[in-house]
């Protein structure tokens, strides 16, 4: 131990950073499959960045990462950064819903001490595989003074995102991770790295969700629109159990008539939430465009896409929150 260094955890997840396979040249591979502390071993000069050790919180790829693994690590990381020993968390995870966990984080970590997810796209054993760089740059920004206050950030391929930003936006480049619409919050280089904005939504410290005490969260389901689609999807999900339903909109949040129609019924008769975020790659979805969302009871989804606005619906509707409130959440988390 290096007591002048600073403290970082690395809580690990699972993902290809953490895959393995036969063949150093084949894209068929297992993710989860290798320990935390064989992936710190795997990065040469990780001890002179930081005081680092490992955790391994769960081992899956992130496909299969579920609303309790989420609470497992948002609490053990609100534990953790509590802690005068801690300085910051790089938590390893599989790149598929990386961004969904991330702001998740962001929502709930009630420190300003930095958090930073990190993965990979190539697995711990193909050639070139990118999640030793990663995991590096992941601890370098961790244990960086400048990267306090920016909430949970996500850092592949020399870049730091901030999580309410970033999408996977490719199946299988290592560029993947891009923020469409703000773009990136700063770069790193082999754990030099400079901040280029601040990040302008509210999250830790500032953010009025917290998950003290909430051993579940309330269902939303994600419905992907479509021309011609049939109009009993909303029926269908509100049966199920859903307690709000995110309508992943064609173009600008927009769904057809039957289906903002029975959208308005969902929410009259059985108080479900009904937003309308976008298939599209990136854009905003804003209020009041090709009709009346108050007409319909409808929230747009701002800049979230569906899967984090389905994040922020399901911690909105487990506080309590109402219908007349949603859509300022939804413009400002
Ligand atoms: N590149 C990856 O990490 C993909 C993998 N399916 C995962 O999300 O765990």
């Amino acid at each position: 131990q290096d007591t002048d260094l600073p403290n970082v955890k690395i809580l690990a997840t699972g993902g290809t950073i953490a895959g393995a396979a036969s063949s150093a040249t084949s894209g068929s591979y297992s993710a989860g499959q290798i320990g935390i502390q064989t992936m710190i071993n795997a990065v040469p000069g990780i001890k002179k960045l930081a005081d680092v050790s490992g955790e391994q919180v769960a081992n899956v790829g992130s496909q299969d990462i579920t609303v309790e693994i989420w609470l497992k690590l948002a609490n053990r990381i609100n534990e953790l950064l509590a802690s005068d020993d801690v300085d910051g968390i790089v938590v390893t995870h599989g790149t598929d819903t990386q961004e969904e966990t991330a702001y998740f984080l962001s929502l709930v970590v009630k420190s300003d001490k930095p958090v930073v997810t990190t993965g990979s796209m190539r697995s711990s054993t193909s050639i070139s595989a990118e999640g030793p760089l990663n995991l590096y740059n992941a601890v370098a920004i961790a244990s960086n003074p400048e990267a306090k206050g920016k909430g949970v950030m996500v850092s592949l391929n020399d870049q730091i995102h901030a999580a309410r930003d970033v999408s996977k936006m490719n199946t299988t480049n290592v560029n993947s991770f891009q923020s469409p619409i703000k773009g990136m919050l700063g770069g790193v280089f082999y754990g030099r790295l400079g901040f280029f904005r601040e990040p302008n939504t509210k999250f830790g410290n500032t953010s009025k969700f917290s998950i003290t005490g909430v051993k579940e969260l309330p269902r939303v389901d994600i419905i992907y629109a479509y021309a011609d689609m049939s109009p009993d999807l909303i029926d269908m999900h509100v049966k199920a159990g859903a307690k709000g339903i995110v309508i992943a909109g064609v173009g600008n949040g927009n769904m057809t008539d039957a289906i903002l129609k029975a959208a308005k019924k969902a929410y009259e008769d059985h108080g479900v939430i009904i937003v309308r975020s976008t298939r599209a790659a990136t854009g905003w979805v804003l209020r009041d465009n090709e009709f009346k969302d108050a007409d319909y009871h409808t929230i747009a989804s701002g800049d979230l896409n569906p899967a984090k606005a389905r994040i922020l619906l399901m911690l909105a509707l487990s506080k309590g929150e109402k219908l007349n409130d949603m859509q300022e959440l939804f413009y400002t988390y």
